[in-house]
């Protein structure tokens, strides 16, 4: 049977299919309070639902937020919401809805990137995102590591509350801090709700979620948020602090809001699923193996336009190199740039110049935020290193890029 199923861009009167369509292919129960957070964030003119006949069989978003670069702070679609029926896999719905929402981006002109993150790892390279950000997954066995010895006279103190009577706190430390982490999104007031948005029933037993805000002399420094899910064994008390984010502005705050965590009374472990991969702690403490890390992928990046997002960001050295770039989705982004820049901003031109560097714009994507090495890609097998110029160090960053939220 002819497939006559159309793209077009969602109304306000998709919002019960597309939340039905979701649940479904996610095998969960968006309603009540996680439907209405997912509403704050919404932004009906950059979804696109697959109609089949008045049914909605596929659905797409994007959010318009920022996206922290290595020395820049730039404009990225944040993809999002990603589904097709089980009635209607494989016959090339997200390939159709994958397809025309870059090229949406690419003719609106405003955003060099697009970010999300992958529910299956062999998704979206075809698409053109590449691996760009790791995470570590924290299990700490907290009664056995010990951070340094705090100071005598510590220049802050914690103070503990609800996240909503806490929020300028923290959100104003978030802002300030936000320059300069690579691959943070900003957040506005309404990202803030969803952020702190708790649903009773996705707690899974736990308890609510908690703040502690880090004050220093001069104001807030830092903050983290939390829940406990209590449990009891044979051996007494057992529940796991279940970390969600921790936010420092010095390494004072860090040690400070990390002693806490560890210390809370009646619990045996401490988990976190967004450490970042160069996560402070496990320098910190006196038995890192006992934060018992995973490593898992995070963010994927999609250039949209070459030379928008290799001037948009900085470099740690100076680089003069030609990258032959090939991308079979937005052609234009296909051919030889050369890259010229530095700490100080760059220039990227066409040019005829034979290639240092070739590689897919999905490699590309996985190199931007200086998680992913040339040089790693280049040994796998993935971008062919013609010359000895070797962009590695130039595409590095002082910290590797650490996300803060699954959006
Ligand atoms: C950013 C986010 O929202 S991530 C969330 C993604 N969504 C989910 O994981 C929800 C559950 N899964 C789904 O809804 C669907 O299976 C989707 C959206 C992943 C794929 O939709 P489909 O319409 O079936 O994809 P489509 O038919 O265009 O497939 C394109 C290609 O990708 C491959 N592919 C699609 N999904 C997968 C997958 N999960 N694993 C491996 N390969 C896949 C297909 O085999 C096909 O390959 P081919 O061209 O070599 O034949």
């Amino acid at each position: 049977m002819k497939d006559e199923t159309q793209l077009r861009p969602s109304t306000g009167d998709d919002f019960a299919a597309i939340f039905g369509l979701l649940s479904t292919v996610f095998h969960e129960e968006i309603e009540g309070e996680l439907r209405d957070l997912e509403g704050v964030v919404y932004e009906l003119d950059r979804s696109l639902v697959a109609d089949d006949a008045g049914l909605v069989a596929g659905h797409v978003q994007a959010f318009s937020r920022d996206l922290t670069v290595p020395g820049a702070v730039i404009p990225a679609a944040h993809v999002s919401g990603v589904g097709v029926l089980p009635t209607h896999r494989r016959r090339g719905l997200l390939t159709r809805m994958m397809h025309r929402q870059l090229h949406e981006i690419a003719d609106a002109g405003r955003e060099a990137v697009a970010v999300l993150w992958a529910s299956e790892t062999s998704i979206y390279p075809r698409f053109g995102y590449g691996p760009a950000a790791s995470r570590l997954s924290l299990n700490i066995m907290n009664r056995e590591v010990r951070l340094p010895v705090p100071p005598a006279e510590p220049s802050g103190r914690l103070r503990m509350g609800d996240p909503g009577d806490l929020l300028a706190e923290m959100s104003g430390v978030y802002e300030r801090l936000r320059p300069d982490r690579v691959g943070w999104s900003s957040r506005d007031d309404n990202w803030w709700k969803w952020v702190l948005g708790d649903p009773k029933d996705h707690r899974d037993g736990a308890t609510r979620r908690y703040a502690v805000v880090h004050e220093g002399p001069g104001g807030p420094t830092g903050y983290a948020l939390w829940r406990i899910k209590d449990d009891w064994n044979s051996h007494g008390p057992s529940a796991e602090v279940q970390v969600r984010e921790v936010v420092a502005a010095d390494p004072e705050t860090y040690q400070a809001l990390w002693r806490f965590l560890l210390g809370i009374d009646l619990t045996r472990s401490v988990t976190m699923r967004l450490a970042a991969v160069d996560e402070p702690l496990l320098y910190m403490v006196d038995e890192p193996r006992r934060l018992g890390a995973g490593y898992v992928d995070a963010l994927w990046l999609r250039v949209i336009d070459v030379p928008g997002a290799l001037t948009a960001r900085r470099y740690a050295t100076d680089v003069d190199v030609v990258l032959e770039v090939t991308d079979p989705i937005l052609t234009r982004n296909s051919g030889r740039w050369r890259l010229t820049g530095g700490p100080g901003g760059a220039t990227c031109t066409p040019t005829g110049d034979p290639a240092d560097v070739a590689l897919s714009v999905t490699d590309l994507g996985a190199v931007y935020l200086g998680g992913t090495a040339f040089s790693t890609l280049a040994a796998a097998g993935r971008v062919r290193q013609a010359t000895g110029n070797d962009p590695t160090v130039a595409f590095r960053w002082n910290r590797l890029p650490s996300p803060t939220e699954v959006f």
